[in-house]
């Protein structure tokens, strides 16, 4: 069964951040994710979630001065201290969110063997916390030909091996269908090959990122195809919508819940 989340930090961004959850239950979604949770307690945030019957998916571990342009520290050397506070409320707020993966952002880092040191270092770090508290690291590859250049990994292979040296068994691969669509393709037969590895996907369609249907994925097939396979995690709803959300949720109606919008 194909389960979507929808993402509180691109869908709905007429509203406030923490009305954007009912936005969600109303249209039908069961679970959400988003980028950052930090602005809000986190006693509140849980609260909403609660109280819309939503299960909170999936959110990212603070990745630096995003407003600046970082994304993310975990491989970036002299933020050690930084990342390890992060790590810290991160797991505060996925523990009293009841949420069971954080991704875990690289950051723009050279290729050099200092900064893949630190990273694995990094890595291991959080997923031995995030263990204790039966919560999964996630790593994704992110396309660094139009969103972020400079990126830690862009490919799966280099976030597989990344994976790898950290050495642990709950760090997993965040599979996110746009990114990946740009920078390998491929996609039935990557995810097929991937899927013991992947913990969490993503979707929006290539070019512009918006939903499927408005460019050149077939996502009609594909997510037959994924279903198929039998993946059983969420896809979050990682796209910034064409016009009005929920107005452009035509292409999910068969996945989503019926009767509350
Ligand atoms: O950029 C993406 O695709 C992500 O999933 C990151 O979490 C940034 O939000
Ligand atoms: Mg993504």
């Amino acid at each position: 069964m194909i389960k979507l989340a929808a993402n509180l930090s691109m869908m709905f961004q007429d509203l406030p951040f923490l009305d954007r959850f009912d936005a969600a239950a109303e249209a039908g979604f069961s679970g959400v994710e988003f980028m950052f949770p930090y602005d809000h307690g986190a006693g509140e945030v849980a609260e909403r979630g609660r109280r819309c019957g939503l299960e909170i998916a999936l959110f990212n571990l603070p990745a630096g001065d995003w407003a600046g342009g970082e994304r993310g520290i975990a491989a970036l050397p002299g933020r050690v201290e930084e990342f390890r506070a992060g790590v810290a409320k991160g797991l505060d707020y996925a523990n009293a969110l009841g949420c069971p993966r954080l991704h875990l952002m690289a950051g723009k880092a050279s290729a050099s063997t200092e900064c893949r040191a630190v990273l694995l270092d990094n890595i291991a770090y959080a997923a031995d916390l995030a263990a204790a508290d039966n919560v999964e690291i996630l790593i994704e590859p992110i396309n660094t030909r139009v969103d972020i250049p400079g990126y830690f990994y862009g490919t799966t292979a280099e976030a597989l091996s990344v994976i790898d040296g950290a050495g642990r068994a709950n760090v997993r691969l965040q599979y996110d269908i746009y990114h990946m669509q740009i920078m390998e393709g491929d996609l039935a037969r990557m995810i097929e090959r991937l899927l013991p590895r992947i913990g969490h996907m993503q979707l929006a369609d290539n070019p512009g990122r918006a939903e499927p249907g408005t460019g050149e994925i077939n996502y009609p097939w594909l997510l037959s195809h994924i279903d198929a396979l039998g993946y059983a995690g969420w896809i979050g709803c990682e796209y910034r919508p064409a016009g009005d959300t929920k107005a452009g949720l035509g292409w999910a109606r068969d996945y989503l819940n019926s009767g509350r919008g």
